[in-house]
């Protein structure tokens, strides 16, 4: 209750405690009756203290789900702004997947622009392979066509067996023959050597020198009757002295003419005959030049050998043949195995003689194959004989050079072996000691050679006269040639001579000698001997050759062509099979091309396909945002 003075602030004043009837005045405390307005107000006041709390509470409430409201934009913002990050990165990464992409493309398309170039350029190698191929098929087809033609020429291939296969036939029947008379002829030839004398005698007269025409010397020789073998020497003015020998060679005679007549002993050493050739005769008569020659002008020496490696060469079928050389020198009696001394001999293989090549043991030989071996021989055998000597001229006139040829042959159709022997000397040069008038070492030279050339005679007349002793040993020259004087052997001598009028008195002697070697020998029963028969058979002999020749010149003719069609035709195979190979690895190459390009257009789909992908994510993701 309110006084009457705090009534009228009551209005004024909130919040006084109300009883009902009474009530304790707030400012004074004092006991205040109600009044019905006062009742009524207070009541009013708690109805609305009353509403104010439950607006209260729901003002709480309200606040509360306010809050709550606030927290979920809050927590929505931030997964926004998250899902705005990933969008970015998602954005950037897309990105980066286009450039790679594009990069890629690029690529692709680089090599698809490659493959097009390649498949231009492989496109117009092909059409050109193929224009060769074409080009070459129509040249096969025009070869084959001449081959056709070739075919066609032969009449018959079989008929041209069969006669190629009676031309063998034919041919070996005629090698039969020619072989049988070969056998006939090594026995005529023989024959005509024996009845010419196993001793025969070839005079050789030189130029005048030089220092002989201009020292007013003249030329003492007689020659007409030269192609008869008759020499006449002109011994002071009127008075002739003539000789006869199986043959005479005049100054202008060659060597090669010379050579012709002594070849055919040649051929006798080859039928397993000793055979001897020497020169006799005054120094600077030319017995070396007949023996040796010059590089020019080959010798007898050169030319015997030459002669012996083409026959060999010419009967390799039926005979074979081993030859090999001794080269040696006889100097005051003592021998000088060259080969053994020659600083050259390394160049080719050289061995002690077989047991019983020789009578003077311990001589070396060379084994020669060919003509080139035995010029390196000669060549070895002269400078051996240069190096030990001072001046080689005067030496080589005092000392006799021997070549020694000994030839093995094995007979491959009769099985028939032999063994000869072919010495080739050069003599030393014959002078009288009186013309000489030699004193010490020159005498004693003089002396020896005079012994051992008058040895030579010695052994000689003992053979013509077929003594049962033959002085052999009283000289080394004839116990070297031993095996070549007498017997089966052959000899042939080359009595040299000078023309000059200066030198009669030496030729005659020299001619006196070469008579006496011819004239022993020669008997007249021997003399008669029918040639008609030998040269009947030579002419046959003769055609066989030819037809043989001529058979084997066609069939050899005959083999060349079909060889010749046959490389032309392999070689064509060839190129058109090297044709084919080079297009199928064309092929191959194109395949593989075509196979990559197809496995990069596949990259390039699916490079796409996952580009697509990664867009399709970006827009939901932003249509989400
Ligand atoms: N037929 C010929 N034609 C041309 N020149 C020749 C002939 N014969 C010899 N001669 C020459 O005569 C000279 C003497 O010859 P060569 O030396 O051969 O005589 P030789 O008898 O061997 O002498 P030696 O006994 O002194 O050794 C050489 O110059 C040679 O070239």
């Amino acid at each position: 209750m309110v006084c009457g003075i705090c009534v009228r602030k009551a209005v004024a004043l909130a919040a006084n405690l109300v009883t009902e009837g009474s009530a304790l005045c707030k400012r004074c405390s004092a006991h205040v009756r109600n009044s019905p307005i006062q009742t009524r107000t207070s009541k009013l006041i708690s109805k609305y203290e009353k509403q104010i709390e439950e607006l209260t509470s729901q003002c709480n409430m309200k606040s509360d789900e306010c809050y709550m409201a606030w927290s979920l934009v809050e927590s929505t913002n931030q997964e926004l702004e998250r899902l705005k990050i990933e969008l970015h990165q998602k954005l950037v990464q897309s990105d980066n997947n286009e450039q790679v992409l594009e990069r890629q493309t690029d690529q692709l398309r680089n090599v698809s622009q490659k493959y097009e170039n390649a498949k231009k350029l492989w496109a117009a190698a092909i059409s050109n392979l193929e224009n060769k191929i074409k080009a070459m098929k129509q040249e096969q087809a025009l070869l084959s066509l001449e081959a056709h033609d070739c075919a066609n020429a032969v009449p018959d291939l079989s008929k041209m067996i069969g006669a190629v296969q009676a031309l063998v036939a034919q041919c070996e029947y005629l090698k039969l023959k020619y072989y049988e008379e070969m056998a006939k002829r090594k026995k005529l030839h023989n024959i005509v050597q024996e009845t010419k004398g196993n001793i025969r005698v070839f005079c050789r007269c030189r130029p005048l020198s030089k220092y002989e025409t201009s020292s007013g010397y003249k030329c003492a020789v007689d020659f007409d009757g030269a192609k008869d073998g008759d020499i006449g020497i002109l011994n002071g003015g009127t008075a002739k002295k003539t000789f006869k020998f199986d043959r005479v060679y005049t100054p202008t005679d060659d060597q090669a003419e010379v050579y012709a007549d002594a070849s055919p002993l040649v051929t006798s050493v080859l039928d397993g005959y000793n055979v001897c050739i020497f020169a006799y005769g005054q120094t600077g008569t030319g017995k070396t030049f007949t023996m040796e020659g010059t590089e020019r002008s080959r010798g007898v020496n050169y030319r015997t050998l030459e002669e012996l490696f083409k026959i060999a060469e010419e009967r390799k079928e039926t005979v074979i043949y081993s030859i090999s050389v001794s080269v040696l020198e006889v100097y005051n009696e003592q021998i000088r195995d060259l080969l053994a001394t020659s600083p050259s001999s390394k160049k080719f293989e050289i061995k002690q003689a077989g047991e019983g090549s020789h009578h003077v043991p311990g001589i070396v030989e060379a084994k020669v194959q060919d003509i080139k071996e035995v010029w390196n021989v000669l060549q070895a055998g002269s400078n051996a004989r240069a190096v030990g000597s001072n001046n080689v001229n005067e030496h080589s006139s005092r000392s006799h050079c021997m070549l020694c040829i000994m030839v093995k042959a094995k007979n491959l159709i009769n099985g028939d072996c032999t063994r000869s022997k072919l010495w080739l000397v050069d003599l030393a040069g014959s002078e009288r000691l009186a013309k000489t008038d030699a004193q010490g070492e020159r005498l004693k030279e003089a002396q020896n050679i005079n012994r051992s050339l008058s040895a030579l005679g010695d052994v000689i007349s003992a053979l013509a006269m077929k003594s049962c002793h033959i002085p052999y040993r009283n000289s080394k020259l004839t116990h070297l040639l031993q095996d070549s004087l007498g017997g089966d052997s052959k000899a042939l001598m080359f009595v040299q001579i000078s023309p000059s009028d200066n030198d009669v008195s030496e030729t005659l002697s020299s001619l006196n000698f070469a008579s006496r070697v011819r004239g022993i020998e020669l008997g007249p029963a021997k003399r008669q001997v029918d040639t008609a028969e030998l040269q009947k058979v030579k002419q046959m002999l003769e055609k066989a050759k030819q037809e043989v020749r001529f058979k084997d010149d066609s069939l050899r003719k005959l083999e060349d062509t079909c060889q010749n069609l046959d490389n032309k035709a392999k070689g064509k195979e060839q190129l058109y099979k090297n044709l084919q190979e080079k297009v199928k690895e064309l092929e191959s190459q194109l395949d593989s091309r075509m196979h990559s390009q197809i496995t990069s257009e596949k990259q390039q789909q699916q490079l796409s396909g996952k580009l697509k992908e990664k867009e399709e994510m970006c827009t939901t993701l932003q249509q989400k945002v």
